[in-house]
């Protein structure tokens, strides 16, 4: 076995060295970042030291209480430079696992989404969040020394690479915890050793940084070193809330909309919450890290995973600033707590008002923001009944009315101009957009000029099945399911058409039922439809289809209802030729063409084309026929 003062060398995992290759080539253009990256490094290695220490004091109980500091140095000579952290440090494992192995979920997702595109490129792997190994962009060689808080001096640790598929690690005595980097910088990267540089990079990437970066024997910080959050709004700019966005982001682009907030009064705390004007890249993985980072009087104490900000605003990024929670504060601590319930509720509350704000004050920026952010706003009308009024009154829909695609329609906008003796809020589900536009169910709706809102995202299901059962009194209705029901809407006149037409067809749905027995669960005369023969709905107290095609996939509901069109010549024809052998063959077509246009699967798809080509044929002979009969 190898000693522990020798080095040994190990490789680097496949997608470590895909990402170093991809630091050398696509981020060179912006390369000063890779000091923002090594400092914030540095600056959380600070702020897990200082949670530890009020977490776990046993661990790193005997190290000196120093100040916190992080010192950026260079060396022209030696062509290298320095960027050193009197953190909390890495043991031998530590190191190996952090440094060595890209293991961070949405790693190979983000591979996947590169284009090749430099540019673009770019700017994903910024918002990735690039890390230690942007340090490869400007350096040949990276030496990294370090000694994790609480053990002794023997054990520190050297990691170097070149960054060119290997790493080797070895035992070092170093008597201070923290950690060194030392960049030997590629040649032609020399203008970086140079002091005046050094210190417009630092202010430009790192000034929020909160601990002090000092440079060279200068003890004055380079930054600005305070916590923005804690210093009066009347002292800050629009522009520094937004240099603070990206600092805490690292998105490149502004915030759609910010909320800074200092309370007193049972609870203390400050709160600094954004909107981001773009959603990243992993909002819908489930273990995603989450934006809002709490402190305790200005000490970093853990990110949220939850107790600060409900799933639905998973998206928030910023700060809470508590001046009521103990030092130490755990996670199974924040679980219990009032000062965080409040703190919750307060959040929740003022997030909301600043995207109402929005809405009123800004509908165009509030459409970007539903744009990237409606799919997961509306999980909170299922999941926050507490809030569910304010949330509703956020939602925005497609509707029949809509030109596009986008979602432009409040609950408010369709009220305000509901048909007169118009009763409910008619919608659709479908399981996408393009479907539910296209479907026969709207068909006497459009035809009555009566609005219908178009819900083709899966968590739709969630927001009209049992969360929003109506608003401003007004109950929602799927026009999918159960007879349609225009309330007032209907006329005498249509009224007694549909009274005719159910005499009049009597015969033809009892054939109808007996030859798709087993099939279909009823059939029955509709005036639902003007184009189209016939279509599929569910049982009026049964759950909207679309919601049971999705959890079990069939696409069907468990009792399908036939619906024929009166109007419609083929049924009417049907009507009157109803002992023709052929109806039982029509009957299966009418159902299965049913299920098409309902967006679901039919079961025997080769059995349908079979009886359509038969039929076809059938209809085609009589023509040919006809035709031969006809004198010239
Ligand atoms: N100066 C340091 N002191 C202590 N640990 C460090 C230091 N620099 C890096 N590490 C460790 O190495 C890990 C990997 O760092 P890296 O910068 O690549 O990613 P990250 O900081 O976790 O994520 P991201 O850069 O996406 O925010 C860190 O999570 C940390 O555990």
């Amino acid at each position: 076995m190898t000693s522990q003062s020798e080095a040994e060398t190990y490789s680097f995992q496949a997608e470590a060295a895909q990402i170093l290759n991809l630091m050398a080539h696509s981020l060179y253009s912006n390369k000063e970042i890779f000091l923002r990256e090594l400092v914030s490094n540095a600056s959380d290695a600070i702020d897990r030291l200082r949670s530890e220490r009020y977490a776990h004091p046993e661990s790193v109980g005997a190290e000196p209480e120093q100040e916190a500091r992080i010192r950026v140095a260079f060396d022209k000579d030696a062509g290298t430079l320095t960027i050193a952290d009197n953190g909390i440090g890495m043991s031998r494992q530590e190191v190996i696992d952090n440094i060595g192995t890209i293991a961070r979920s949405g790693t190979a997702e983000f591979l996947r989404t590169l284009t090749g595109d430099q540019r673009r490129d770019a700017e994903l792997i910024g918002q990735f969040g690039v890390g230690f190994y942007s340090a490869f962009i400007v350096a040949e060689r990276v030496v990294l020394t370090t000694r994790r808080a609480g053990l002794p001096a023997s054990e520190g640790v050297r990691w170097s690479s070149d960054g060119k598929g290997e790493y080797a690690v070895e035992a070092v005595e170093r008597a201070e915890r923290g950690t060194t980097i030392v960049l030997e910088l590629r040649e032609g990267e020399d203008e970086l050793l140079n002091e005046h540089r050094l210190r417009s990079i630092v202010q430009r990437y790192s000034d929020h940084i909160s601990q002090p970066i000092v440079m060279g024997q200068d003890e004055a910080p380079v930054n600005q070193a305070s916590a923005l959050w804690a210093r009066p709004k009347s002292e800050l700019s629009e522009q520094d809330y937004h240099s603070y966005y990206r600092h805490l982001t690292n998105d490149y682009t502004d915030p759609l909309a910010y909320v800074h907030t200092k309370v007193e009064g049972r609870y203390e705390y400050t709160m600094l919450l954004y909107v981001p004007s773009r959603a990243p890249h992993d909002l819908w993985v489930p273990q995603a890290r989450r934006g809002v980072r709490l402190h305790v009087r200005r000490v970093f104490i853990l990110e949220d995973t939850g107790q600060l900000l409900p799933g639905y605003l998973r998206f928030v990024h910023g700060i809470v600033d508590s001046a009521d929670l103990p030092l130490n504060v755990s996670r199974e601590i924040l679980q219990g707590s009032q000062a965080v319930d409040h703190i919750r509720s307060s959040a929740v509350k003022r997030v909301l008002k600043l995207l109402k704000e929005l809405a009123e004050k800004e509908p165009g920026k509030y459409a970007d923001f539903w744009k990237q952010f409606g799919g997961v706003l509306k999980q909170g009308i299922a999941d926050d009944p507490a809030h569910r009024e304010d949330l509703t009154e956020l939602l925005r829909f497609t509707s029949t009315r809509s030109d596009t695609q986008d979602a432009d329609v409040s609950l408010g906008d369709y009220v305000a101009r509901m048909k007169e003796g118009q009763d409910k809020i008619y919608y659709l589900l479908a399981p996408s957009l393009a479907a539910a536009a296209a479907s026969p169910h709207l068909e006497a709706f459009r035809a009555k000029g009566i609005e219908v809102l178009l819900l083709g995202e899966a968590v739709d299901n969630f927001v009209v099945s049992g969360s929003l059962r109506e608003y401003q009194g007004k109950r929602l209705q799927s026009v999918a399911q159960g007879a349609p029901d225009f309330g007032e809407l209907t006329d005498e006149a249509e009224k007694e058409a549909a009274e005719q037409a159910d005499s009049d067809y009597a015969a033809l749905l009892g054939k109808l039922k007996a030859h798709l027995a087993g099939k279909a669960w009823d059939v029955r005369v509709t005036n639902r439809l003007t184009t189209s023969p016939a279509c599929i709905v569910a049982d009026g107290e049964e759950t909207d289809f679309t919601v049971v095609q999705r959890m079990r996939g069939s696409g069907l509901p468990n009792q399908p209802i036939l619906e024929i069109n009166p109007r419609h010549p083929l049924v009417e024809r049907l009507n009157r030729d109803q002992e023709d052998p052929r109806v039982r063959e029509w009957a299966h077509v009418l159902f299965d063409q049913s299920v098409l246009t309902a967006g679901a699967r039919i079961e025997e798809p080769a059995t349908f084309v079979t009886r359509l080509n038969d039929l076809l044929t059938a209809l085609t002979a009589d023509t040919t026929t006809r035709t031969a009969d006809t004198p010239d």
